[in-house]
């Protein structure tokens, strides 16, 4: 098992290239299934979810050209040979859930492992189930497993309960190919969303609305082949964003979005960070000022994002006076709170909310990655914490930032990658 040693750092300094969306390629992935023809990505971040992804449609019938190196991506379904998405793979990973529309609308049958719940939460997918019955598939669950099938999906009205990013993509995938228009309502609006939907419609989909609260989708009856380069990650932005500040240095962050990192850049100033928009990119320096507390609340786009939120939290482990926040996206994204308090943080979590008394001085110790991003936070809190923070279970943090290591080690930092 690998693991990560990461020493007290000083200010991170220089710049930084941001990768590929994860949340944005998986659902492009598993929208490629929806045609026989070959789908050409750039911009993929070589992930071990992208891995997992690639088996997970080498196993439907894809034949996949990976170039790597390029971060480039060729996907080719002539046919499906399984209808299938087997424990193996779902338990790895479960975005693999995203391959139920697309096979729901090319052959009319999905069966897919129930994911279960994992570290941040139960995560059911009803509303995804929701959205393929009113589409006019019938639902089997069973041994673990859940079956859509439909001889024919039809366009129809759907309100998402909750704005599900995952319910969102995977009703739109099915939707595409059905007859007649789907109206999606309360759907969720992340910029993940939106290039999904450009994808499909270079597919020839014809989608409008992505990125709001309504999606409108008219059917068509085949898709063909598209190009398509993945949108930069938000979410790792927002790590190295959080990396300057908790440094209290000065990077620049390229290959970013801005827009799409607004509430980042929001909590950022109002800790006392600076960060300007430049034309090569996010310039973001905590030295500017004496960095002080704030509140946060997650909310689904364009509210503050869950997926930074333990970020956020290393950071306000070290700001002066006491935040609050407010987790409401995931009942249980907590599992760093712990990990953290034992490298000297003082956080206290009651139901949803944890409040944590700051101006902390963080001690490097042992500690575990529960999930990709509670690993990510222990790695920024070990870049400030007096020692060496050995970080084990690096797997999680693996699944979603390409290159992590070296990319911190060419802004300064001292971390260091080794299998035990
Ligand atoms: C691969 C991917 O894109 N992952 C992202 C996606 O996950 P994912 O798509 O799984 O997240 P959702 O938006 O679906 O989940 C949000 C909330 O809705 C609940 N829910 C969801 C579906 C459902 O059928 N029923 C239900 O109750 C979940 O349990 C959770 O409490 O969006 C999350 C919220 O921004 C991010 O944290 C994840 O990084
Ligand atoms: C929770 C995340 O991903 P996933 O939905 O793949 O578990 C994440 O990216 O922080």
């Amino acid at each position: 098992m690998a693991k990560y040693l990461v020493q007290k750092s000083g200010p991170l300094r220089g710049e930084v290239t941001i990768s590929g969306s994860k949340n944005a390629v998986l659902p492009i992935m598993a929208a490629a299934i929806l045609t026989d023809e070959a789908c050409e990505l750039t911009e993929v971040p070589a992930l071990r979810d992208v891995d997992v992804m690639c088996r997970l449609l080498g196993s439907l019938g894809s034949k996949i050209k990976e170039e790597y190196r390029d971060n480039k991506l060729e996907i080719e379904t002539k046919e499906i040979m399984t209808c299938e998405a087997p424990y193996e793979l779902v338990k790895k990973m479960r975005a693999s859930i995203l391959v139920m529309g697309p096979l729901l609308a090319r052959t009319g049958k999905a069966r897919i492992a129930l994911p279960g719940g994992c570290a941040i939460g139960a995560r059911p997918i009803d509303l995804h189930l929701k959205g393929f019955q009113a589409l006019g598939a019938k639902i089997e669950e069973g041994h673990g497993y859940v079956e859509a099938v439909a001889d024919k999906l039809t366009g129809n009205n759907v309100y998402l309960d909750f704005p599900s990013v995952g319910a969102t993509e995977n009703i739109m995938m099915a939707a595409v190919l059905a007859e007649g228009i789907t109206i999606l309502e309360n759907v969720a609006e992340e910029p993940e969303i939106v290039d999904l939907a450009n994808f499909l419609n270079r597919m020839g989909a014809k989608i409008k609305g992505a990125g709001t609260d309504t999606i409108k989708i008219e059917g068509v009856s085949s898709l063909h082949g598209a190009k398509h380069s993945v949108i930069p990650d938000r979410i790792e932005t927002g790590t190295f964003m959080v990396a300057a500040a908790i440094t209290r240095g000065n990077v620049l962050i390229k290959n970013v979005v801005p827009d799409h990192v607004k509430p980042i850049i929001a909590k950022l100033k109002e800790c006392g960070a600076a960060v300007e928009v430049t034309d090569e990119g996010l310039i973001v320096r905590g030295d500017v000022a004496p960095l002080v507390a704030t509140d946060i609340k997650t909310l689904p786009y364009p509210g503050f994002p869950t997926d930074m939120q333990s970020q956020f939290m290393s950071l306000l482990a070290t700001t002066k006076g006491s935040s609050i926040v407010i987790e409401t996206v995931f009942e249980n994204r907590y599992m760093h709170v712990g990990e953290l308090n034992r490298m000297g943080a003082n956080i206290k979590i009651e139901g949803r909310s944890a409040v944590i008394q700051g101006e902390k001085l963080l001690q490097g110790a042992q500690v575990i990655s529960t999930d990709l991003r509670a690993g990510a936070a222990l790695v920024l809190a070990g870049l400030t914490a007096e020692g060496t923070t050995e970080i084990s279970e690096i797997y999680h943090i693996e699944r979603g930032y390409e290159k992590f290591v070296e990319k911190f080690k060419g802004i300064g930092a001292t971390i260091i990658r080794v299998e035990e």
